[in-house]
């Protein structure tokens, strides 16, 4: 299932585009998760609660954290070198998390039947070792670059085809043999 052109172990995956909310270096209001590639088709992300993403005074949202769950289960797609779309997505909220915790978070996907890609993933705190705080259960679709072309918002569409860094990663995913 891991491409032979996927990231080796231990290296940062990078965003796979600047203005993502989840991963985008150029997203002001984004969450600037990053993710390392890890052993099989698994990675870990790392995630810091900002004050503007608390839901109760002092705790993080929910949403929010499952869209770091989102994000880091997409990331999977890095390994896979294949573009998929988040079809489902179920979270457990096991215990709250504090505005200013490092969530430690780990994915891997778990099976793969023709465009279906399931995967699992959990977040902890005080370290990689920590109590369970969230955990998600995924399913990713797999499209064409096509599915952004046809459905995103023109200017944003063609300000990305303009951009050769996010042409060649686009490119990097479509070369699945
Ligand atoms: C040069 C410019 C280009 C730029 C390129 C950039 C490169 C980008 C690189 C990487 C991007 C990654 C971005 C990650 C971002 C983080 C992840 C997100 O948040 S993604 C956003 C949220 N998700 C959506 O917006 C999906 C919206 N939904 C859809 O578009 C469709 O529903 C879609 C594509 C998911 C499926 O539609 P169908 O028509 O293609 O396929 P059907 O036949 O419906 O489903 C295929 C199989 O999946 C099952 N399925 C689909 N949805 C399901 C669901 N919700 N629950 C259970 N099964 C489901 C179906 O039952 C079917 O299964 P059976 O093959 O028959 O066994």
């Amino acid at each position: 299932m891991r491409h032979p052109d996927a990231p080796a172990p231990g290296e940062l995956l990078g965003a796979h585009y600047g203005q993502c909310f989840g991963c985008g270096g150029d997203q002001p209001h984004g969450l600037h998760l990053e993710a390392r590639a890890g052993e099989g088709v698994s990675l870990t992300a790392e995630f810091t609660v900002q004050p503007a993403h608390q839901g109760a005074p002092g705790l993080a949202h929910g949403g929010v954290l499952t869209s770091a769950l989102d994000e880091t289960l997409g990331s999977l797609n890095w390994l896979l070198r294949t573009i998929a779309v988040t079809g489902r997505l179920e979270t457990d909220f096991v215990r709250p998390v504090p505005v200013g915790t490092t969530l430690h978070l780990e994915a891997e996907v778990t099976a793969v039947a023709g465009r279906k890609i399931y995967s699992t993933a959990t977040g902890r705190v005080g370290g990689p070792d920590g109590p369970v705080a969230v955990r998600a259960e995924a399913l990713f679709i797999e499209v064409k670059v096509d599915h952004f072309v046809d459905h995103g918002r023109p200017e944003e569409i063609q300000a990305a085809m303009n951009d050769p860094d996010q042409v060649r990663r686009a490119r990097a995913f479509e070369v699945n043999p």
